[in-house]
């Protein structure tokens, strides 16, 4: 089931819990607008390329829509469209005055130039830039994005509406980042398992865990569970996949990779099949990665306890009822990877302020944040009597329904 399938599905089926009238139904489920531009620029070698870019707009009701920008082969509209509605529901879960949105441009980043891919993000910013702003639509890094490409938006962005740091949150420190950004979607994910570990009467220290993705996701969550006494036992990339049962030394590997050692090269441990990656025994498994990547054909022989989905919508619907049968816990991506936008929205906060929080205030405040939605997805569950993705769902598109019905519907 491709993307949106599966988002629009879970979504139906919270509104049917919370027994939502039809017509609101569908006004939740249409986005508010989407948007398709080509950029074209020159290459390095002077020949021309093109590449489709998307910024899909979800929903305002809760406020300015909030999300990130992905450069990856696989962006498609209908992947946008999926993505940025799961930030609306996102950003509710977690309690911000935000709706949803999503953007990406159809590219490898791996493939451009670091000036091929200043030129691509300018260009896009420049389709965009009437349709993005600090009080309508905020981006942020996703996959294949970072601190450099936030700093061009912002740059490119100010030449048409003048300095406005807010435009963006995910920036370089220098230019108006937030301390605590990089690490915040990483160290939500270890804030989140430590609450379903907790409730299971288990510990990070002690437990095995699995991270598919080590990019900005997984390297900060695997070094945290590390830090923490937790087993980093098998790691996987788009290169390949590692493990070592005594448990990885994550510092080391990241600055192997830092170095621009592959992942198969790590001499502290031992290479294995991809494939063999999300069903190999462990504790917590986390997708830090790719969306739909645990499917009816792999989740019958998942091992794991728990799934923590950093990454967004890494199970299919199929392998969630299969997972749930075979009594895998999963914690769903719009509760357990929105510590990224929590600090985003910090981020946001101190640039209309023009106040600098530091770091401990920041990662403090994310475990509120953290800790609190656990609660209020918890008391969800007991209130529809359903699983994490449900009461995460519920609790979202709930708060999402209301701020609608109380702007009521007139034209
Ligand atoms: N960056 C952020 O703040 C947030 C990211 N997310 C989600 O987390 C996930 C990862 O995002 P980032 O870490 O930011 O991306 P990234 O671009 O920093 O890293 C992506 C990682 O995934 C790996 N990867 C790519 N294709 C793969 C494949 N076929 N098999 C195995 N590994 C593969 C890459 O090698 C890399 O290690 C995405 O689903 C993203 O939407 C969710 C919330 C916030
Ligand atoms: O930090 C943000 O605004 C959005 C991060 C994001 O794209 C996500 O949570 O999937």
């Amino acid at each position: 089931m491709n993307a949106l399938a599966a988002t629009s599905r879970n979504f139906r089926q919270a509104s049917r819990l919370l027994g939502l009238d039809s017509k609101l139904e569908k006004s939740l489920l249409i986005p508010f607008r989407e948007i398709k531009v080509e950029c074209t620029i020159p290459k390095d070698d002077g020949s021309l390329v093109s590449f489709v870019g998307f910024r899909v707009q979800h929903d305002n009701a809760r406020g300015p829509m909030k999300g990130g920008i992905r450069y990856h082969p696989e962006v498609d509209l209908d992947e946008v469209n999926a993505l940025a509605q799961l930030m609306t529901w996102k950003t509710a879960v977690a309690a911000l005055p935000y709706g949803g949105a999503k953007g990406g441009i159809g590219c490898s980043p791996g493939d451009l130039s670091n000036s091929e891919l200043e030129r691509l993000t300018r260009v896009f910013t420049q389709k965009i830039h009437d349709l993005i702003g600090t009080h309508t639509d905020i981006p942020a890094p996703d996959m294949g994005t970072n601190a450099q490409t936030m700093a061009w938006i912002l740059d490119e962005y100010s030449k048409f509406h003048g300095h406005s740091p807010a435009v963006v949150t995910g920036k370089p420190i220098e230019l108006g980042g937030s301390l605590g950004r990089d690490a915040a979607t990483g160290r939500g994910v270890v804030f989140a398992t430590e609450s379903l570990l907790a409730e299971h009467g288990k510990s990070i220290s002690g437990s095995t865990f699995i991270i598919q993705g080590f990019g900005n996701v997984g390297s900060w969550a695997a070094s945290i569970f590390h830090e923490r006494g937790g087993k980093v036992i098998a790691i996987g990339d788009v290169t390949g996949s590692i493990k070592n049962d005594n448990g990885i030394d994550v510092p080391a590997l990241i600055k192997h990779k830092n170095e621009g050692g592959a992942l198969k090269d790590f001499n502290g441990a031992e290479a294995m099949d991809s494939k063999d990656l999300l069903v190999h025994e462990c504790d917590v498994l986390l997708p830090c990665a790719l969306g739909g990547v645990l499917n009816r054909e792999n989740a019958p022989h998942v091992k794991a306890k728990f799934i923590i989905e950093a990454a967004n919508h890494p199970t299919d619907p199929e392998a969630d009822e299969i997972l749930a049968k075979k009594g895998v816990v999963v914690l769903p991506d719009i509760y357990a990877n929105s510590g990224g936008v929590i600090v985003s929205y910090f981020e946001w906060v101190q640039n209309i302020q023009g106040f600098m929080w530091d770091e401990e205030k920041v990662n403090m405040e994310l475990k509120k944040y953290m800790n609190s939605s656990f609660n209020n997805i918890k008391q969800m569950c007991k209130s529809h009597d359903c699983n994490l993705r449900m009461g995460a769902f519920t609790l979202g598109v709930n708060r999402v329904a209301r701020a609608t019905l109380l702007r009521g519907w007139e034209a």
